[in-house]
């Protein structure tokens, strides 16, 4: 299992070993720096036959440090490396002063720094005397960066402490961003994160920059930020090399395939559950339609669809392996979820607005069963305290972020603000006493019981093709199917967000919403279910 870890998380690690006497901070500077240089060789072997020109951009503190390692190492293997410090080598931290020490007895080092208050650009200043401020702020050229085979941005870590501004001069060391797929650019590789991004949540704050990079390379965990918001696209690719650091506490863990339940063994249908999807008025019921198929496919033993007498002969002459139910309103409910073998209820999908959807929403969340809330559900919920006081933690809530700030405004605004989504999600999983799928390409999701996992479309498993008019409705079907088979709210969630994903990526481009069911048996049988 996979785990995040926030800064501070991987600081307090850093500190438990250096307390227990486990390791000095300075071996595992040293693991990190050859981390690094292992990952580029096995992510371009073509480097490890030959050596090539590297620049290693180096920051005032341990991310330059480890980038000192690098240019270290690289140089060891022949590389021809040159090396520049944002910064004064007289106020680098000690671990990253001795491994500049170690670097300078085999290269130099050209520094540039902020200009003095009144300067006018960014000076470069060639080489730095480490002993004496230098009488002259004499401008150096800015190094050409498709001279080199390799970039590395050993610039900012997890201590980026404020927004970073390319007018400091980070960015005219690399090839612009939109030369990403120039195959003759060098290869740029950032260290623990592209500097400029949160490592916390993924952002880069509105009037800053990041570097962006082909290769991250971090240390013991993934942290959110290489998951989260613009993490992936500033990343590129990202490995984790094990520097030895025991983990500790985490802030989420990151889904993986479900490794249990989705197969069939024996027994009879109803030992798989029987899902209720609760659908609207004639003409409008196609998403119910589809959460209803996922719901089946992912193997609830029974799916009935519940909708109002009007809307009958329309799902009849679409649906045959799913039952049909008269819902008409709350009344008709309530006596029809009398039958207890009925133990998982999604709606919102193709629901409605209207009196009677709020009165079906209500019984529902009184029916206390296992219960998906999406789309038409969620909007009611947000309208009506009421409704929002009866969720209870049997409930999922599957908002987009259009819903999910009309659900929680002011947590939306600290998104928009900066705040992490898996703290923000975290809080609305608190405040609703029930589960929460907060969608994207980074879906969070958190429980009231403290647990929290994200689902990351990205890297290998990007799927951009499911933004799409109703994937969302198939996901909440799945959700409920999985219910139906017996998973808790959090594992529903989890495991129905990575089938998504995963039936997307089964189907690729061109997909649309009703593709994704039928995608789900080929899933399944990958898993060995
Ligand atoms: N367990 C750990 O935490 C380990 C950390 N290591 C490395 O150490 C890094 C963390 O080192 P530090 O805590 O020294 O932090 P960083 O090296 O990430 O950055 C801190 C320095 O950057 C300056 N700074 C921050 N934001 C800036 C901005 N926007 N513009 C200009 N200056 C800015 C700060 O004033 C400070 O001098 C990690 O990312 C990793 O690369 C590794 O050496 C191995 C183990
Ligand atoms: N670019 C993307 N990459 C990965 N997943 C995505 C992307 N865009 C949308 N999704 C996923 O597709 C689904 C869309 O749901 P939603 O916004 O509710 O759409 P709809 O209401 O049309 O069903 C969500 O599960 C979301 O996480
Ligand atoms: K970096």
């Amino acid at each position: 299992m996979s785990f995040l870890l926030t800064a501070a998380q991987m600081r307090a690690n850093e500190a438990r070993a250096m307390n227990s006497g486990a390791v000095k901070s300075i071996d595992l500077m040293e693991r990190a720096g050859q981390g690094v240089v292992d990952a580029i060789l096995s992510r371009w072997p073509e480097m490890s036959g030959t050596s090539g020109r590297a620049l290693i951009l180096c920051g005032p503190g341990n991310n330059g440090g480890d980038g000192f390692v690098v240019a270290r190492l690289l140089h060891d293997r022949g590389w021809n490396v040159d090396v520049r410090l944002f910064g004064e080598i007289a106020k680098l931290p000690p671990d990253a002063r001795t491994n500049c020490d170690r670097w300078l007895k085999r290269g130099t080092i050209i520094s540039w720094q902020t200009q003095p208050k009144g300067w006018g650009n960014v000076q470069l200043i060639d080489p730095v005397d480490e002993h004496q401020t230098p009488p002259d702020w004499s401008p150096v050229p800015v190094a050409d960066p498709w001279q080199y085979t390799l970039i590395v941005d050993a610039l900012f870590g997890i201590g980026l402490s404020r927004p970073l501004d390319f007018k400091e001069g980070f960015s005219a060391h690399l090839p612009e961003c939109d030369l990403r797929d120039e195959p003759a650019r060098p290869k740029v590789v950032a260290i623990d994160i592209p500097s400029g991004l949160n490592s916390d949540t993924g952002h880069v704050p509105e009037d800053a920059d990041a570097l962006w990079a082909d290769l991250t390379v971090t240390f013991n965990a993934m942290k959110p930020g290489h998951v989260l918001a613009d993490g992936p696209f500033y990343c590129g690719h990202t490995v984790i090399e094990d520097i030895g650091l025991k983990n500790g506490e985490n802030i989420a863990r990151l889904i993986e395939a479900p490794s249990f339940f989705l197969s069939k063994t024996t027994g009879h249908k109803f030992g798989y559950g029987h899902a209720l999807i609760l659908s609207g008025n004639k003409g409008k019921c196609g998403a119910s339609r589809m959460s209803a198929r996922a719901a089946l496919r992912v193997g609830a033993g029974l799916v009935t669809l519940g909708c109002p007498e009007d809307a009958l002969a329309e799902n009849a002459a679409h649906l045959d392996a799913i039952m049909l139910e008269v819902i008409n309103d709350a009344t008709s409910l309530t006596n029809y979820l009398k039958d207890d073998r009925l133990n998982a209820i999604g709606l919102g999908p193709a629901l409605g607005t209207s009196d009677r959807e709020k009165a079906i929403v209500a019984t529902v969340l009184d029916a206390n069963r296992a219960t998906v809330l999406d789309a038409d559900a969620l909007t009611l919920i947000a309208r009506n305290e009421d409704l929002f006081a009866r969720l209870h933690p049997r409930c999922v809530l599957t908002p987009h972020g259009g819903e999910f700030a009309r659900l929680f405004p002011d947590l939306a605004e600290d998104l928009k603000n900066g705040a992490s989504k898996i703290e923000v999600t975290q809080q609305a999983a608190h405040k609703a006493n029930c589960s929460i799928l907060l969608k994207g390409a980074d879906t969070v999701i958190a429980s009231p019981d403290g647990q929290t996992s994200v689902h990351a479309a990205a890297y290998d498993r990007a799927a951009p093709w499911l933004a799409t008019a109703g994937s969302g409705d198939v996901l909440s079907g799945l959700i409920t199917g999985c219910l139906a088979r017996g998973a808790d709210p959090h594992q529903a969630a989890e495991t129905g967000a990575w089938l998504h994903t995963e039936a997307a990526l089964a189907f690729g481009p061109g997909l649309i919403a009703e593709d994704l069911p039928d995608q789900i048996p080929q899933v399944l049988r990958s898993l060995g279910a």
